[in-house]
């Protein structure tokens, strides 16, 4: 069976992620087991550097700053890359803290504490069922003051993937269907929950459902979805991976 996600907070001001339970691992330990944890640090810092962008991404979507102000904003802004590019990786190349914690994806794009373009979604789960909750600003706009479709998609996407990983192993999206039925308001908490229906799962595919709605009005559906999730064969995995595929799919 997959691990069993739970979320915690580390900061009570904002919906920020921990994907999965903050336990140390024995990767992130000094070896003499002492001391502050350097992975830990590293994660808790990686967190505060998305949480200071997310805020930038925020302010850039709703500014109504003159034209000056734009322009040295971008300036200092470019002068951000560069600390941050001096150790990079490539696309081939898992991020470190993903690595040092097995399950963690520190950049996902929509839930990843680390990654300025995620909510992030806060995303639990409990008996089968993946619940994710954010609050979405002015940075997702789509309609006027409701969130843009495509981002609603991803969210979907990513609580749907939960929800098949809850049956055992992670898989990829074969198929995704969503029925926008009420415009997604922006800045208001909502709630995403997935489950599996039990006749969708077969050896290596699940179809789970997914619904979108308000933490306030968990009745009134915004948003239904559901998705073909495929747990790829170790060759399908080595195809499209190359030759360091995921451990959770190189199983042959
Ligand atoms: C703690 C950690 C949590 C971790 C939680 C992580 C959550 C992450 C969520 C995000 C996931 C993503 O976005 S993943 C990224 C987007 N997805 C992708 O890029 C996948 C691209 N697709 C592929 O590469 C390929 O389809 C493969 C390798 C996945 C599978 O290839 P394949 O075996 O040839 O299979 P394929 O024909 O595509 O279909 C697979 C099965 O699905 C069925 N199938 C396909 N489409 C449909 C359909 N519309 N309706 C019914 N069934 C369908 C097929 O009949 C088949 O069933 P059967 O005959 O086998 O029974």
């Amino acid at each position: 069976m997959a691990r069993r996600v739970t979320a915690a907070h580390h900061r009570n001001d904002q919906e920020t992620p921990v994907i999965s339970e903050y336990r140390q691992s024995d990767a992130e330990r000094e070896p003499d087991g002492s001391g502050e944890d350097h992975a830990q640090d590293r994660a808790r810092a990686a967190r505060e550097l998305g949480d200071a962008l997310r805020e930038l991404v925020q302010a850039a979507a709703g500014t109504e700053v003159d034209a000056a102000t734009l322009r040295k904003t971008a300036d200092q802004a470019r002068d951000l890359v560069g600390p941050l590019t001096e150790a990079s990786r490539t696309r081939h190349v898992p991020p470190t803290l993903d690595e040092a914690k097995p399950g963690r994806r520190m950049y996902n794009p929509a839930s990843g504490p680390g990654n300025p373009i995620a909510p992030p979604m806060r995303v639990r789960v409990a008996d089968g069922v993946a619940t994710g909750t954010c609050t979405l600003g002015l940075a997702y706009e789509g309609p006027h003051s409701y969130t843009h479709g495509g981002i609603s998609a991803m969210l979907v996407d990513q609580i749907l993937g939960h929800a098949h990983a809850a049956q055992g192993r992670p898989g990829m999206t074969v198929s995704l269907s969503l029925r926008y039925r009420r415009p997604v308001p922006l800045e208001t908490p909502l709630r995403l929950t997935a489950w599996v229906p039990e006749d969708s799962i077969t050896d290596r595919r699940t179809g789970p459902k997914a619904t979108i709605t308000t933490e306030d009005e968990p009745d009134r559906l915004l948003v239904e979805a559901s998705g073909i999730f495929v747990i790829p064969t170790a060759e399908q995995a080595e195809r499209i991976f190359g030759d360091n595929p995921p451990p959770r799919w190189s199983e042959k």
